[in-house]
């Protein structure tokens, strides 16, 4: 398993891996908290968007917003960012993941799932993806694609960092319900192949193809990041 935030030895330092070992008690009431909480900031999120009231609700949902923030910031992470957060037994939380993360309101969340051949999420992208009018942002699609062509790679045992990642729209994506999915293709040496597609109940919209490559500080590390355990 990957080594704690900082030096990774053979003179490479990466940044965002920490070692924290939560008990199962813990672990479970850190996620029940962090989906209700995100869950709300999310509906937030939506309603910013969405909201067509007056200038007094505004000012008033602004102080409210205003104290909710303080309350948050009474302590924070000692980092600048969540990293990935790791037990010993290499079970990981991606919780900042900005498309899986279980603490960022940024994340659909795309929740996703695994058999032998794929990975795939179902979910809603509502208002706050909007690109072209009522219609989904196309970098926010390419992002999905990252997520789930990078995680079937390296669920199927080949991970890597996005190398090249090639985006085909086919046809545009309403705001609403999709499904995105992955799978490995094939592997050569360091670079992992994955294909995949965003649909919607109308058929494909997007397909995507990415080379994904294991870097040279995890290849330093000797390839340690091929044995990392399940996500949490
Ligand atoms: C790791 C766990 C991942 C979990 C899932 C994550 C899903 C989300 C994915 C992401 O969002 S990752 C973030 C976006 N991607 C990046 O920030 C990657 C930035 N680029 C890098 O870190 C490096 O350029 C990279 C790791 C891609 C390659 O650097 P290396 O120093 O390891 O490559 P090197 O120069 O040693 O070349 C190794 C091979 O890869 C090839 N290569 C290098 N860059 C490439 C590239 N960009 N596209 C395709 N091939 C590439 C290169 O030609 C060579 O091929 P050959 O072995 O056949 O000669």
């Amino acid at each position: 398993m990957v080594a704690a935030d900082g030096d990774r030895g053979a003179g490479v330092t990466v940044r965002g891996y920490f070692n924290e070992d939560l008990s199962p008690a813990e672990l479970e009431h850190r996620t029940r908290v962090a989906d209700d909480l995100t869950a709300d900031v999310r509906r937030l999120v939506s309603a910013t968007v969405l909201t067509d009231t007056d200038d007094d609700s505004v000012a008033e949902a602004r102080r409210h917003i205003a104290a909710a923030t303080a309350a948050l910031q009474r302590r924070t992470l000692d980092s600048d960012h969540f990293g990935i957060r790791y037990n010993s037994d290499g079970s990981r939380r991606h919780w900042g993941n900005a498309m899986v993360g279980r603490r960022n309101p940024i994340a659909p969340p795309m929740v996703l799932h695994h058999d032998a051949e794929r990975t795939w999420a179902e979910f809603e992208l509502g208002a706050q993806y909007e690109g072209p009018g009522g219609l989904v942002h196309g970098g926010v699609l390419a992002c999905v694609l990252d997520q789930v062509l990078g995680s079937a790679a390296e669920h199927a045992g080949a991970p890597g960092m996005t190398g090249t990642l090639t985006i085909r729209y086919r046809r545009a994506t309403p705001l609403g319900p999709v499904r995105a999915e992955g799978r490995l293709d094939r592997v050569e040496g360091i670079k992992s192949y994955a294909t995949g597609s965003v649909s919607t109940a109308d058929g494909v919209t997007v397909e995507a193809e990415g080379v994904f490559i294991l870097p040279r500080w995890a290849r330093a590390a000797d390839g340690d990041i091929r044995t990392a355990g399940g996500d949490a």
